[in-house]
């Protein structure tokens, strides 16, 4: 069966990045690129990262007016990214333009409320309520908009799953029962994210910063 771990690749260096990878390919379902190693290594180092043989989640967070997402989104359609992640507080008509102009082949998914962010984060912002009713609020949307899947923690992945069964989850901010946080708010284990509807799991610092990064990635593989 494919992992449902995906391993967030976030350092600048093509090099560390194909290095991290190789090591763990055998027990990760697939490979995160975000915006550190997009700004430094743009689409030949996709390109090279997909050599590596395993589907590529592209995690760029575009939030714009939807003119600009989609001409972004064209842009990218050559890189054939299995993932691509838009922001949901971009709206309705930002949402449809992605899915719209996005490759078949791509899952376009919301980011609801970001797992740095707690009740005292978004209060900041403007926005009333908690992260759950925040992100409950966006899935909707996410999912009228035609998209399919969101982004969100684990505290409010049962829900999300709940009311939109066949939508695809993304749960970041997952870390290992004595994991160190570091700047996530909202955390679970990724045991509990799976139980409760992830479809995958994205882990980053806790298996990119161990000394050993395949064991890392064995260990958490082992809990699900
Ligand atoms: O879209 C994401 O992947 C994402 C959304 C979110 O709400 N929180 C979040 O941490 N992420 C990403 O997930 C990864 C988490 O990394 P670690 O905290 O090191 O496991 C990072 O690459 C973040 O950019």
């Amino acid at each position: 069966m494919t992992s449902p771990l995906y391993l967030a690749i976030d350092t600048p260096h093509l090099d560390a990045a194909q290095t991290l990878a190789q090591k763990v390919r055998h027990h990760v379902g697939g490979l995160k690129l975000g915006l550190e190693f997009f700004c430094a290594n743009g689409h030949h180092g996709v390109h090279e990262m997909a050599k590596v043989g395993l589907p590529i989640f592209l995690d760029l967070k575009l939030h714009d007016i939807p003119n600009t997402v989609a001409k972004a989104i064209q842009a990218l359609r050559p890189l054939e990214p299995a993932v691509l992640t838009v922001h949901a507080a971009g709206g309705r008509a930002m949402l449809e333009e992605a899915k719209a102009v996005a490759g078949v082949g791509t899952k376009v998914v919301a980011v609801t409320v970001l797992t740095s962010l707690d009740s005292p984060d978004l209060d900041d912002i403007g926005v009333g309520g908690t992260p759950h009713d925040q992100v409950v609020r966006l899935a909707a949307l996410a999912r009228e908009a035609g998209l399919d899947g969101i982004v969100c923690s684990g505290h409010e992945v049962r829900s999300a799953r709940k009311a939109w069964p066949g939508g695809f989850f993304v749960v970041p901010g997952v870390r290992p029962a004595n994991g160190k946080a570091g700047d996530q708010k909202r955390i679970v284990t990724p045991a509990q994210a799976l139980s409760d509807g992830a479809s995958i799991l994205v882990v980053g610092r806790p298996i990119s910063q161990s000394s050993d990064p395949d064991l890392a990635a064995r260990e958490i593989e082992a809990t699900l």
